[in-house]
């Protein structure tokens, strides 16, 4: 299975930090900027939200940095939340990763500061899709719904689906980002915005998921990691060195974003990049 990176993408820029308390303040503080700035001469920003320790504290260094008071912050009645991945599980279930956001940020944006509910935009939970594949025909259509006219031009044609101003990712243990996992077919999808996957591996949770697809990680304007921890070391070595020939084995190679790509690392997830 050859999967390329895709070369009109930015290449990966990478800032290392302390630890992961550092990695994710750093990201708070420029997503706040980065939305307020967006909103300066747009009338919406979107952006894609993702699951996984790293991803999950990164939304609670916001919740703290708007519950300090003392920094600028979106109009958050124009900023959309989507997600890159999803379990498909019951509504609430502890494991969803709406559930994890909803409880770390977006509960308090909506009660406290006026994020309209109708902006937060889950994946399917699995009462709105028997499967993975039907799940992510319901959110492409969602993501259709606010896409500019014409599309967004991605690397197989335009996709209908909003400009994330920044789309946010994990990375798993295996290179896993969003739910595209090493050797899947969902690896191969493009001209698509989402896709199923059915058959996660076991050890990382729930096997039924429903992600964005590399194309629709490289429409966003900015694709930010955050990767934290000794045990996502050899993942963001490899990434970072793969070949761009075929980085079937090691996804996060293709993480890219259209205009930025950017990864923040602690030290202990930086300690085998020096082969860079
Ligand atoms: O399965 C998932 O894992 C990745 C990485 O999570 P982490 O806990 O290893 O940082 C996450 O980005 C994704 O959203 C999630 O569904």
């Amino acid at each position: 299975m050859g999967i390329r990176i895709n070369t009109h993408t930015a290449d990966p820029q990478v800032e290392i930090f302390e630890d992961r308390r550092a990695v994710t303040e750093a990201i708070a503080e420029k997503l706040l900027r980065v939305l307020t700035e967006a909103l300066e001469t747009r009338t919406t920003a979107h952006i894609s939200l993702t699951g996984g320790g790293a991803g999950i504290a990164v939304l609670k260094a916001v919740k703290d940095l708007v519950g300090r008071g003392n920094t600028s912050v979106p109009d958050w009645t124009a900023v959309h939340f989507w997600w890159g991945d999803e379990r498909l599980l019951p509504r609430g279930d502890a494991e969803r990763n709406e559930t994890q956001a909803r409880d770390a940020l977006l509960d308090t944006l909506v009660a406290d500061h006026g994020l309209p509910e109708q902006n937060i935009h889950p994946m399917p939970t699995s009462e709105d899709a028997a499967h993975p594949t039907a799940g992510a025909e319901m959110y492409a259509q969602a993501l259709e719904s606010f896409a500019p006219e014409g599309g967004v031009p991605g690397p197989h044609g335009n996709l209908n689906m909003p400009v994330f101003e920044v789309m946010l990712l994990g990375v798993g243990p295996d290179g896993h980002i969003n739910s595209l996992f090493p050797g899947k077919e969902s690896l191969t999808v493009v001209g698509h915005s989402t896709t199923g996957e059915d058959d996660a591996p076991q050890e990382l949770g729930p096997p039924l998921r429903v992600t964005m697809t590399f194309d629709s990680i490289h429409t966003a304007r900015r694709v930010w990691t955050a990767v934290t921890g000794s045990d996502k070391a050899e993942a963001a070595a490899q990434a970072l060195n793969a070949d761009p020939k075929d980085v079937s084995g090691v996804p996060a190679a293709n993480a890219r974003g259209a205009h930025e790509t950017i990864w923040h690392v602690d030290h202990a997830a930086a300690e085998q990049l020096q082969q860079r």
